[in-house]
């Protein structure tokens, strides 16, 4: 491109980049001010009170103006915070403030616009755009369009324009380092330049170069339920982090990142993936596990844990009640059992107050079902409460003229007395109200744990109504559909029965457990949430879905996930497509389905794709690197001297490595061995810790959703990938690579690699 050009380029780049310090500076002098007004509140605070605690009045003045204070604290507050935030993007455009340039006329007789796109918008004191949002509805048109015509969408519809001119530029530290003009959608030179990059221990956004795919699930607004099957590396992850984005800024105003919640595989994801939204200049969603959500609602069981569930061995018939307990079936009886205790068979315990019974549970299953049949579960329960809480009132009152209680009274000292008025004036009209006022206090606070126990549902009997209903499936569920007897059923509740009595549950246990709970108390769920992204949805069950959508009901629905990666439901995985279409309307279902890998180089991605059996679609990018190695030894000792010069290359090609085992105990060992030789590498034994920059070696089942330069697999063998069960946990941990990838084992290598062509990697038999 002619150099003078890109001179003007330059010259228009250095002209906004001065506009934006300037912008800056007054920003700057906001804050600084913002804060001083804030300290003068706070250092005045008691003095502008008025501090006047005589009598009611006064009270009340003295609070209300204590919260007119406070709201003068919090708006200054607000008001530097928010310009904090604005600054903070501003620094950001200041090193690179746009990275797209598009010409393009709304009508053929006018003269072309001219727009550039950047992170965030940005005006001058004329309100006139410098850069656009990429997240503006004009900007679309660079991810979607080629030249000539196109469409976008606007909030008043949609809008056509022929494009003229598509430039792509990279600049860094306010020079422009490349800038070339494109007819590509977004050009492959751009694409190719990032993902030829060094992975990282955190993601990064992909507002550059997003593709006209990914541009679609990033800005749809109208899909109740949004799924996308995307293949291993194809940028469902980096997707989503961009939607929520996207979202933030179309909603800003009505939708802040607390009512947007994403569930992830594993925390060491929520940790890779933290930089990508402050990165936009947005805040981090809520982030959570699964088995976070689950844990926190049961303190006090304690919930199987992903190492347990990933390493546990599972008998076949293990295998098919949970695959029972996942389904949607099992999800339809938990609400007819419990539409069934409206009538009968709802248990209750007693209310005891130091090992007495205060209200036993027989007066409790008679109030509960005096109503009317018709009564919803959540309804007949607070009647039934305020019920209990009046028959409460009166035992306080009886109890009010017990011995104990005058005597008590009688016996309190002038700090006692204090203790038990309170704030409450003593202006009482003779003694004997005074002595009732006391008595009630006394006797309110004796009785206070049976108050908190009807007021917290301590009556019912979860565990005892759970297994009662785990009893009653077969009258609800043909077990022989999936496999089972009654007498397989039934031994699986006597377990479930011996783990709730040492307060434990598995994980397949707890969705129908806090589901059933949930009916049984007529909750309703989260109404404050309006947007859930579920990634790696292949390993939930339908029953965990549709426990969300329940808990979630304001919710709108963006479900990733890999059909080829299920790790944890395997075989169901398939059939979870159809039991999803049942749970949404068609009409307000979009599915989208991205084939083209980007993670990997070809000649990855063509190994990993073929150790799939009719696996869903994955299209290589045209990037080149080395074949794949297999390597096999007949000791250990040759394979760990083999991973050792693995590694020496890696890092003289300047690639970070993972090394993943199947279970933890074998990244154990392996990290003691490799330790003892002096090699540097860093075990990641929970998903509580946080990627380390240099050699990691992870379990497979904590790899989920991560990349890394170069993979190393550990013992491939015919012992640990056997079972046709494993392919898709195979095919995961491969396609974890980005340019390099080792496939290790000692003895005989795994069958699942049986049907790779040869040709698509490189074999290496040591004795
Ligand atoms: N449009 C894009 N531009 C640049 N890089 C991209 C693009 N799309 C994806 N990538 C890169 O490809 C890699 C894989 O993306 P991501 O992790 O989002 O895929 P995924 O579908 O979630 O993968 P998996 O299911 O295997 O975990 C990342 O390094 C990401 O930055």
């Amino acid at each position: 491109m002619a150099d003078v050009e890109k001179q003007q380029e330059q010259a228009r780049v250095d002209d906004v980049i001065t506009k934006i310090k300037s912008t800056e500076t007054s920003l700057e002098a906001k804050i600084a001010e913002a804060k001083t007004d804030e300290k003068r509140i706070n250092d005045n605070f008691y003095n502008d009170v008025r501090l006047n605690v005589g009598s009611y009045e006064s009270m009340m003045d003295t609070a209300l103006s204590i919260r007119q204070q406070q709201q003068m604290l919090n708006e200054r507050n607000n008001s530097w915070r928010h310009s904090a935030q604005q600054l903070d993007v501003l620094q950001r455009l200041e090193k690179t403030p746009y990275f797209a340039r598009i010409d393009f006329k709304e009508d053929k007789a006018k003269a072309a616009e001219t727009i550039y796109i950047g992170l965030s918008s940005f005006t001058d004191g004329n309100d006139h755009f410098l850069i656009y949002d990429w997240r503006a509805p004009i900007s679309s048109i660079y991810y979607d369009g080629n030249l000539g015509r196109v469409t976008y969408q606007t909030p008043d519809g949609e809008q056509a324009v022929d494009i003229e001119l598509k430039r792509q530029f990279l600049i860094a530290d306010g020079k422009i380092e490349t800038m070339f003009d494109t007819q590509e959608t977004i050009g492959d030179q751009m694409l190719m330049e990032v993902l030829g990059e060094r992975a990282d221990t955190k993601m990064k956004s992909i507002v550059t170069t997003i593709q006209r795919e990914q541009n679609k699930i990033i800005r749809d607004t109208t899909a109740r339920l949004l799924f996308v099957q995307g293949a291993a590396g194809s940028g469902k992850t980096s997707a989503i982090m961009q939607r929520v984005a996207y979202l933030l800024y179309r909603y800003r105003g009505n939708l802040s990142s607390s009512q947007v919640i994403m569930f992830s595989p594993n925390q060491l994801f929520n940790d890779y993936v933290s930089n990508v939204l402050p990165e936009l200049g947005e805040q981090n969603m809520v982030q959570l596990t699964y088995y976070q959500y689950a844990a926190r609602r049961i303190p006090s069981l304690k919930v199987e844990d992903l190492f347990t569930q990933f390493e546990k061995n599972e008998t076949a018939i293990d295998k098919r009640i949970n695959q029972l307990k996942g389904s949607l079936a099992f999800f339809k009886a938990t609400q007819a059992y419990a539409k069934g205790l409206g009538k009968t068979g709802m248990r209750f315990r007693d209310i005891k107050l130091r090992n007495e019974v205060f209200i036993d549970h027989e007066r409790i299953a008679k109030t509960y079902y005096k109503y009317n049949a018709n009564y919803r579960l959540g309804n007949r329960l607070n009647a039934t409460k305020e019920e209990l809480l009046k028959y409460f009132g009166h035992r306080v009152d009886s109890e009010m003229k017990a011995k104990w209680v005058s005597e008590f009274i009688q016996n309190l000292d002038d700090e006692g007395m204090r203790k038990w008025y309170g704030n409450h004036p003593r202006n009482f009209e003779n003694g004997d109200k005074e002595f009732r006022f006391l008595a009630r206090r006394v006797v309110t606070s004796a009785f206070d744990s049976v108050r908190r126990g009807v007021v917290r549902n301590h009556f019912l009997n979860i565990k005892a109504q759970y297994i009662d209903f785990l009893r009653q499936v077969p009258q609800y569920i043909n077990l022989q559909q999936f496999n089972l007897t009654e007498e397989d059923w039934q031994l699986s509740v006597n377990q479930v029965l011996a783990q709730l009595r040492q307060k434990q549950i598995t994980s397949a246990d707890v969705t129908p457990y806090l589901y059933l709970y949930d009916l049984m108390t007529g909750k309703h769920g989260d109404r404050d949430i309006r947007y859930m992204f579920i990634d790696e949805i292949q390993d939930y069950t339908p029953y965990q879905l549709s426990f969300l959508k329940f808990s979630f009901p304001n919710a709108r629905f963006t479900l990733l996930g890999d059909l080829n990666q299920a790790i944890f439901t395997q075989e169901s995985s398939h059939s979870l497509l159809k039991e999803l279409a049942t749970m949404f309307t068609p009409e307000e279902t979009h599915v989208v389905q991205l084939t083209q890998s980007y993670r990997s180089t070809q000649q990855i991605t063509d190994f990993t794709k073929a150790i799939l059996h009719n696996g869903e679609a994955v299209n290589a990018f045209d990037r080149q690197g080395e074949l794949p190695n297999v390597v096999l030894a007949q000791s250990e000792a040759k394979l760990l001297s083999v991973v050792q010069q693995q590694l020496a290359l890696n890092t003289q090609a300047k690639r970070v490595t993972a090394i993943i085992t199947k279970t933890l105990p074998e990244s154990q060992a392996l990290y003691e061995q490799l330790h003892a030789q002096g090699e540097k590498v860093t075990l990641i034994r929970s998903e509580n810790q946080r990627l380390a920059a240099g050699t990691i070696i992870v379990p497979s089942y904590l790899a989920k959703g991560l990349e890394f330069d170069a993979i190393i697999a550990w013992q491939v063998t015919a012992a640990n990938y056997g079972a046709d069960d494993e392919r898709q946990l195979l095919y995961t941990i491969a396609s974890r690579a980005m340019h390099r990838l080792t496939i290790l084992a000692q003895g005989e290598l795994s069958p699942l690699l049986a049907d790779v062509p040869t040709t698509a990697y490189a074999l290496k038999q040591l004795d």
